[in-house]
């Protein structure tokens, strides 16, 4: 399937969003990558993001999905993408230590606002949360 790497330093702003941007040494780096109609990455966390022992913080694992639902949008429109409403449904604890697959996906589109989908997957494809959200796509 066809890979388009993308640039976020060609992005506005300097490299700094918690969740993708390259620079900002407190951020999670996620590095993601079109496949088909998909915006996909995989990532390990370390225990520096963790809740309870071996769990992923559940505001992380939002935010993980928030960036592969926004970063998408912003990604595909170039247009500034902010995030008007999101829910998570935590099926199961997102474990540190283990390669997790992070997708999103658009659903609809009315206007300018966007419903959009996102999962966060263990290797064994078990989904250990879901995200949808209504992501507005500025002017
Ligand atoms: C390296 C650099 C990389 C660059 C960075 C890449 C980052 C990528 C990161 C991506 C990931 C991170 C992403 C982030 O972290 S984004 C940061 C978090 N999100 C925000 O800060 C968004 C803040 N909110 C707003 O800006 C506005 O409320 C928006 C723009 C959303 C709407 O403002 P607007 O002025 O248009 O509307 P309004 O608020 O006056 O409301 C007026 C009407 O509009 C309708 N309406 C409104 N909302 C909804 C809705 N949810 N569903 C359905 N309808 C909705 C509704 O009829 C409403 O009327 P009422 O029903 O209220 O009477």
């Amino acid at each position: 399937m066809e890979e388009k790497v993308l640039n976020r330093n060609q992005a506005e702003g300097d490299g700094y969003c918690f969740g993708c941007g390259p620079n900002n040494p407190y951020g999670l780096h996620l590095d993601f990558r079109e496949e088909g109609e998909r915006f996909v990455t995989k990532k390990t966390l370390t225990r520096e993001y963790q809740s309870y022992g071996g769990t992923v913080h559940g505001g992380i694992v939002s935010t993980m999905l928030d960036e592969a639902m926004g970063g998408y949008l912003y990604e595909i429109s170039g247009k500034r993408s902010v995030t008007a409403r999101m829910d998570v449904r935590y099926r199961h604890p997102t474990p540190v230590g283990e390669e997790l697959t992070i997708a999103g996906w658009i659903d609809s589109k009315k206007g300018k606002f966007v419903k959009m989908k996102a999962e966060i997957a263990l290797p064994d494809g078990t989904i250990t949360a879901e995200g949808t959200a209504t992501i507005a796509v500025m002017e």
